[in-house]
């Protein structure tokens, strides 16, 4: 078999717009054998362009909440009104493949996945400043004023989070290609080289 035998998650973690999904990419097509994404399931509505089953599994708040209280999730959060969760299957879906699975999720989430047995490597992507992060969520240009403000004011509270001793890992994204290559070395010396 060529994939890995029970590896241990990746949680990575870090304020809307601090450039997780830009990172993942990078690192996905760079060992496209080797990493997994749970899918997660939410509450909101698709994007232009997003596929159900692909990007999320879609759903229905009634559905989901009679979910998160059977057990069926590692962890979930509300956000500007949407539930967010990874459920146990999407995970271990991901893990049976022999590969890394990636969690996406924000500080909630990791306080969730703390008490789980999971037992993932934990990253937080931090922005290099407050400001560049709202240059760079407006530039993205998916979110209203509202969205947008209501971001910002979360991500303060998680910096302080991300910041503290609750992650193995730290990765400042200022210049996208120097975080990438930190990100780069710790997964290639710590994270493909440990199973559970
Ligand atoms: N190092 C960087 N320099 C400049 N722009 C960047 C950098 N990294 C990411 N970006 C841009 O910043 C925006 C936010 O990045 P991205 O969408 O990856 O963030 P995210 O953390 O996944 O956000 P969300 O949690 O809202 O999905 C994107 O438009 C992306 O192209």
């Amino acid at each position: 078999m060529s994939g890995l035998r029970n590896p241990r998650p990746l949680v990575l973690c870090g304020p809307s717009g601090s450039g997780k999904s830009t990172l993942v990419k990078k690192m996905m097509a760079d060992f496209p054998d080797k990493f997994g994404f749970s899918i997660s399931h939410t509450t909101r509505q698709p994007r232009p362009g997003e596929v159900h089953g692909q990007h999320y599994h879609f759903t229905s708040r009634e559905e989901m909440e009679q979910a998160i209280s059977d057990g069926r999730f590692i962890e979930s959060a509300s956000f500007c009104g949407n539930m967010y969760g990874t459920s146990k299957a999407a995970v271990e879906q991901v893990i049976q493949e022999g590969k890394v699975c990636v969690l996406d999720i924000d500080v909630q989430g990791v306080k969730q996945v703390k008490k789980t047995d999971l037992n993932p490597f934990y990253v937080f992507i931090k922005p290099p400043s407050l400001e560049e992060l709202k240059n760079r969520l407006t530039a993205r240009k998916t979110e209203s004023e509202e969205s947008l403000n209501h971001r910002l004011k979360v991500a303060s509270e998680e910096m302080e989070y991300g910041t503290s001793d609750n992650f193995d890992f730290i990765v400042v994204n200022d210049n996208l290609d120097h975080a990438y290559a930190q990100l780069k070395t710790f997964v290639e010396e710590k994270v493909l080289k440990e199973t559970n």
